[in-house]
C-alpha cells in the first residue's frame, strides 16, 4: 500500500495510504455519515467530481454485489453502470468481507473502475474540520510522487451534461401512462420505483425539450453539481409549465430545478446533507420522516414565487427539502424517496406522482 496525502484546499493534510486505484486525484472533499450503503453512493452520479469521506469507520467489509442486470435493464444492487465519485476516503479498510451477495473487494472494484480509495484517514476529524470551515477542495497526492495534478474546479463545472444519458431510453414500454425523466443523473432506483408502479418511462437527456412529446407527466431527476448550471433544463421546464398543468414531480437536483422554474434562487449549503438520517417535516403537519441525502446546494425558500409554498423543511437547520405549487400537481423533495441506500418511509411520494397521473 503506497503512501498518500490528502490536502485539502486550506492545506490541512492528512496522512494515509492507498488501497484502491494508484492515482493521484482531485476534487470536492465532502463528508457522508451514513453507516452503509458504499455500494450505492459510490455508483450515485450525483457524487461525480467529489472525493466522498465517510464517517462511519470500518469500510469494505460486506464486499461488493456483482453487476447483474434486471429484466427492467438496469443493474440490479447498483445506483448506475459505474462508478461516479472521483475517490473514497475511510478510516479503515476491510479487505476481507462476508456478505450473502458480496463477490469481490472494494479495492478490487476501485482498481477496476480506476478510481482511487483511500484509507488510514481520521475521517472523524476531516469532518470536522470541513463542518467547521465549509467544503473544500482537496487532492490525493502519492508521498512517493511529485504533485504533479492541477487543482479541480467544482464550481461552474456542468457535471449534469457529463453525466446524462445522451439519447432517449425507454423503459416499460406500452405499460400505460407515460412519464418523461429528465435525466441529470438519475440513480436506477428512481427509474426502479417508477416502472414498479406500473408506469412507462422515457428517460431524456437533461437539455432535450421533450415539450412537443406525448406524455402524462414529468420527473426530474436528481444530479452532480451546481443546479445553476443546468439555465437549459430549467427553461424547458418553465416552458413546460406555461404550456400545461401536466403533472410534475422532481427529486433532490429536480427540486432545484423546478424551484428555480418557478423563480426561486439556490444558494451552497456550508457542508451538504449526505447521510442516511435527515429529519424532515411535512410543512403544516407535526408528520415527520427520517430521509437518505445527498446534496451540496439548497433552494432558498424565501426566494419561491407567490405560486408556491415549502412541502418539507429539514429540522436540523431549517433549510428547505420540497416545494409544491398551489394550484398544479407539482411538487418535490431535496431529499431521496428512492433511497437506495438509505429508509424507505417516503417512497409514498411515488405513490402520489403516479396518482396524479391518473
Ligand atoms: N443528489 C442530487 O441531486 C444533488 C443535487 C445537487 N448537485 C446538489 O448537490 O445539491
Amino acid at each position: 500500500m503506497r503512501k498518500v496525502t490528502l490536502v485539502l484546499e486550506d492545506g490541512t493534510k492528512f496522512h494515509g495510504k492507498s488501497f484502491g486505484y494508484d492515482r493521484p486525484v482531485a476534487g470536492e472533499v465532502v463528508f457522508n455519515t451514513a453507516m452503509m450503503g458504499y455500494p450505492e453512493s459510490l455508483t450515485d452520479p450525483s457524487y461525480a467530481g467529489q472525493l466522498m469521506t465517510l464517517t462511519y469507520p470500518l469500510v469494505g467489509n460486506y464486499g461488493v454485489p456483482p453487476f447483474t442486470v434486471g429484466a427492467d435493464g438496469l443493474a440490479t444492487f447498483m445506483e448506475s453502470d459505474r462508478i461516479y465519485a472521483s475517490a473514497i476516503i475511510v478510516a479503515d479498510y476491510s479487505e476481507q468481507y462476508s456478505h450473502w451477495n458480496g463477490v469481490e473487494t472494494l479495492a478490487e472494484w476501485l482498481k477496476r473502475e480506476h478510481v482511487p480509495g483511500i484509507t488510514g484517514i481520521d475521517t472523524r476529524e476531516l469532518t470536522k474540520v470541513l463542518r467547521e470551515h465549509g467544503v473544500m477542495m482537496g487532492k490525493i497526492i502519492f508521498d512517493d510522487e511529485p504533485d504533479n495534478i492541477p487543482e479541480a474546479d467544482y464550481e461552474g463545472v456542468n457535471f449534469v451534461d457529463k453525466v446524462s444519458c445522451k439519447e432517449i431510453i425507454r423503459y416499460n414500454e406500452g405499460a400505460g401512462k407515460k412519464v418523461v425523466l429528465v435525466d441529470c443523473g438519475v440513480k436506477n432506483n428512481i427509474i426502479r420505483c417508477l416502472v414498479n408502479r406500473g408506469v412507462e418511462v422515457i428517460r431524456v437527456p437533461w437539455n432535450y425539450d421533450y415539450t412537443s412529446m406525448n406524455f402524462d407527466g414529468l420527473f426530474l431527476a436528481n444530479g452532480p453539481g451546481d443546479p445553476d448550471m443546468c439555465e437549459d433544463a430549467v427553461n424547458i421546464v418553465r416552458r413546460q409549465m406555461s404550456m400545461s398543468a401536466k403533472p410534475i414531480c422532481g427529486i433532490c437536483m429536480g427540486n432545484q430545478l423546478l424551484a428555480k422554474a418557478g423563480g426561486a434562487q439556490i444558494y451552497k449549503l456550508k457542508y451538504g446533507h449526505r447521510s442516511h438520517n435527515q429529519p424532515v417535516r411535512m410543512v403544516g403537519t407535526n408528520s415527520c420522516y427520517v430521509t437518505s441525502q445527498n446534496h451540496g446546494y439548497a433552494v432558498d425558500a424565501k426566494t419561491l414565487g407567490a405560486d408556491w409554498e415549502e412541502l418539507f423543511v429539514n429540522m436540523n437547520d431549517g433549510s428547505n427539502e420540497g416545494i409544491r405549487h398551489k394550484v398544479n400537481p407539482w411538487f418535490s423533495s431535496q431529499f431521496h424517496p428512492e433511497a437506495c441506500s438509505g429508509p424507505v418511509d417516503t417512497e409514498f411520494m411515488f405513490d402520489k406522482f403516479v396518482e396524479t397521473l391518473k
